[in-house]
């Protein structure tokens, strides 16, 4: 069987995670945690692009590994236009619209960029992403806001959460595509899908203040309060997306991104720690119990999963007020790599055409 060397980069809100697979071994993985400080440092995300970049190169550099043997480079797949799930070449309408943030800002715009970069390097590889975190799956009823200027967006971890749904699936010897499912991704940011038979009909926009708060994110805030504030000449428009995006959640309460600091605190007897971790727990819970009523209470499991999943604290908090729905399942971290790694490997061996993005 001809031997193919892919490289997986993954740009998330608080790491970079890189992994090289030899055909579907895991052969190097790598995460890198980028704090609030550091992340700070730049003004936008394109300014990230030579700082994530080198990173990677002097990773794969320091563990040997001989980047000419790549074939295919996969990134994660950025604020694009809203498309459907799958793997897509990377190509110049892609980048224009990553370069130019026609959707906005997220790390994940940088996985196609730095892909093609790195691609464009070596002697002959191939870019492409793969269930970018614009994947659109949303039914009619659920776009709709309570004004027509506001329209609901699906903007979500939709590549962990599909890799996690197959895996949950095959574990139960199911397929995905037979069961309904509520997925939380708890990252730097946090989704919550509804997950129909393998579509996800409904989440909140993990990005854009909706959800539940996350480490870096204030979620879903009062409306009313917002517009005021916006109003008040205090503020500038950049800061209040900051203050929604980047600077909300754990970084406005507690002046970090890291949920296990948070953690460890509330652990070692810090109430503010744990009101503040408990109150994460009950949003994410709320959400998971909204999703629930758009799946009409058939619900096969709710399935927790993301860096954050690996607290037990958090997950038997949002257990007790969810477990009446349906068995809750934990997949700690996630499979996005393993996933990157796969669909770039299906297109190498031919066994699926890549999608052209226009
Ligand atoms: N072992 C762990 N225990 C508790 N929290 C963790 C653990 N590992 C990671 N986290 C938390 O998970 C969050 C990052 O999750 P991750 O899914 O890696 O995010 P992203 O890909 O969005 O950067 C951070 O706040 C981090 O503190
Ligand atoms: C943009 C939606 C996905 C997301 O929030 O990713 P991170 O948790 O990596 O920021």
């Amino acid at each position: 069987m001809e031997e193919y060397k892919i490289l997986a980069i993954n740009p998330g809100s608080t790491s970079t995670k890189i992994a090289v697979f030899r055909n579907n071994k895991n052969i190097f993985l790598k995460n890198i945690k980028h704090s609030a400080e550091d992340i700070a440092k730049f003004k936008t995300i394109a300014d990230q692009f030579s700082f994530r970049k080198e990173i990677i190169l002097d990773e794969l550099k320091q563990a040997g590994i001989d980047v000419n043997k790549i074939s295919a480079v996969v990134g994660r797949g950025g604020l694009l236009k809203p498309i459907e799930s799958g793997v897509y070449e990377v190509n110049e309408a892609m980048k224009n619209d990553l370069r130019n943030s026609i959707m906005g800002e997220h790390a994940s715009n940088l996985g196609a960029l730095i892909a093609d970069d790195i691609a464009r390097s070596l002697p002959s590889a191939r870019a492409f992403i793969a269930d970018p975190v614009v994947v659109d799956e949303m039914e009619e009823v659920a776009r709709i806001s309570g004004h027509p200027k506001f329209k609901r967006i699906s903007i979500f971890h939709a590549l962990n959460q599909k890799a996690i749904a197959r895996l949950h699936a095959k574990s139960i010897d199911k397929k995905y595509e037979d069961l309904n499912l509520i997925i939380a991704h708890l990252g730097g940011g946090i989704s919550v899908g509804a997950h129909k038979k393998g579509r996800v009909i409904d989440v909140n926009n993990a990005l854009d203040g909706e959800g539940p708060f996350s480490p870096e994110r204030a979620g879903t805030v009062p409306a009313g309060q917002l517009a005021k504030l916006c109003f008040s000449g205090e503020v500038t428009y950049d800061e209040v997306k900051k203050m929604l995006t980047g600077k909300g959640g754990l970084v406005a309460h507690a002046g970090t991104n890291d949920a296990y600091e948070i953690e460890l605190k509330a652990r070692s007897g810090d109430a503010k720690a744990k009101l503040l971790q408990d109150a994460m727990a009950y949003n994410i819970a709320k959400y998971i119990g909204s999703m629930a009523a758009v799946l009409k209470g058939e619900v096969d499991a709710i399935i927790l999963t993301g860096g954050i999943a690996h607290n037990p604290d958090l997950v038997e908090y949002i257990k007790s007020m969810v477990g009446f729905i349906a068995p809750v399942a934990v997949y700690p971290g996630e499979d996005e790599m393993q996933a990157l790694a796969l669909n770039g490997l299906m297109v190498l061996k031919g066994e699926v055409m890549p999608k052209e993005y226009k």
